[in-house]
């Protein structure tokens, strides 16, 4: 896979090991030529990845909504710029643009990422997958609240179709090489 797309944190007051991890991620995906798709912010995780990524040699590309412009939010790794109007348009800029999308430790902006992919593709409008990257356990009580969903009938497919989980950097290479 080339283009993979990234949601992430934009704070800067999470532990360090998360950034850590990122910046290993990023310079993998720097080193094999891959193309970092992502918000465009220059906060938190994403400016973390998208540094690493460029210093790297792999290609950024930014996606930024109106408002991250306005409040001088936008990072100076970018090699293109996607404008977006909204969150909303982003999302679908994002998704659109990658072969894979990959989910690092987050917040709400990152859930919201997340499910968007991950509904549009139970309608049918896309078969690409969202990766969990599932370092330090960050997203094994979501995975067990999907499971509890699709045990009790919520779901129409099984979740497997739409997300894929990896434990390890090792294993996140092996899912996106
Ligand atoms: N205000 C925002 N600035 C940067 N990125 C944002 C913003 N709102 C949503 N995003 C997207 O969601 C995540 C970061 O949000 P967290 O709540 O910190 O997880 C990131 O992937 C952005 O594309």
């Amino acid at each position: 896979m080339k283009k993979i797309g990234i949601f992430c944190s934009a704070s800067e007051n999470i532990d360090k090991m998360y950034f850590e991890s990122t910046r290993k991620l990023g310079q993998w995906l720097g080193e094999t030529g891959k193309t970092l798709v992502y918000g465009g912010a220059n906060l938190g995780l994403m400016e973390c990845i998208a540094q690493a990524v460029k210093e790297n040699g792999g290609t950024v590309i930014g996606v930024v909504p109106s408002k991250l412009e306005e409040n001088g939010r936008v990072s100076t790794y970018l090699d293109e710029v996607i404008r977006t109007r909204n969150l909303s348009d982003r999302k679908d800029i994002i998704l659109e643009k990658s072969d894979v999308l990959v989910a690092l430790a987050g917040g709400v902006g990152t859930f919201d990422e997340i499910f968007h992919v991950i509904a549009a593709a139970s309608i049918g409008y896309h078969q690409k997958k969202v990766i969990f990257y599932n370092e330090y356990g960050f997203y094994t009580e979501l995975l067990n609240t999907l499971d509890t969903l699709e045990q009790k009938g919520f779901a129409r497919h099984p979740f497997s179709t739409y997300y894929d989980v990896a434990n390890s950097l090792e294993e996140l290479k092996d899912k996106i090489k």
